[in-house]
């Protein structure tokens, strides 16, 4: 069977209060969103770094790590997954270029 990001989602919830002290999860999420964002952001530089200038297991690798830290800051904000995917969805409609072409010019 596939695994999912909805999986890892629902993997984070579980994890993020289970008070295992074994839980790398349950020790983020008790640092709160502010921590967990910043770890977030480190997570991206990584991928960037991996992007441009190493192999692709590492890529691999930090774009595991990027997706995860992600998803433990939704669960913080108590934003759904769904939500994020409804709005890549909606996003289908329209090319990327014809998106930005539609926003208020700058003045
Ligand atoms: N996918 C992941 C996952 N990806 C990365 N990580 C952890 O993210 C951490 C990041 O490592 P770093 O070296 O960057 O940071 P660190 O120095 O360990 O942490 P900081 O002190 O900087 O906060 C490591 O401990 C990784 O194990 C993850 N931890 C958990 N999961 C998933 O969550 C599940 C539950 O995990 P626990 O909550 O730990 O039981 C696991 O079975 C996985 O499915």
């Amino acid at each position: 069977m596939t695994f999912t990001l909805s999986d890892l989602e629902a993997i984070v919830a579980r994890r993020a209060v289970s008070g295992d002290k074994s839980s790398y999860t349950a020790k983020l999420a008790g640092k709160g969103i502010a921590k967990t964002a910043k770890k977030l952001g480190e997570e991206a530089v990584e991928t960037v770094i991996a992007a441009i200038s190493e192999d692709d297991a590492a890529l691999v690798g930090e774009s595991a790590d990027l997706l995860y830290h992600l998803m433990v800051v939704l669960h913080l904000r108590q934003v759904p997954l769904a939500d994020v995917l409804a709005e890549l969805q909606r996003r289908t409609a329209e090319t990327g270029l014809e998106e930005k072409a539609r926003r208020p010019q700058d003045v």
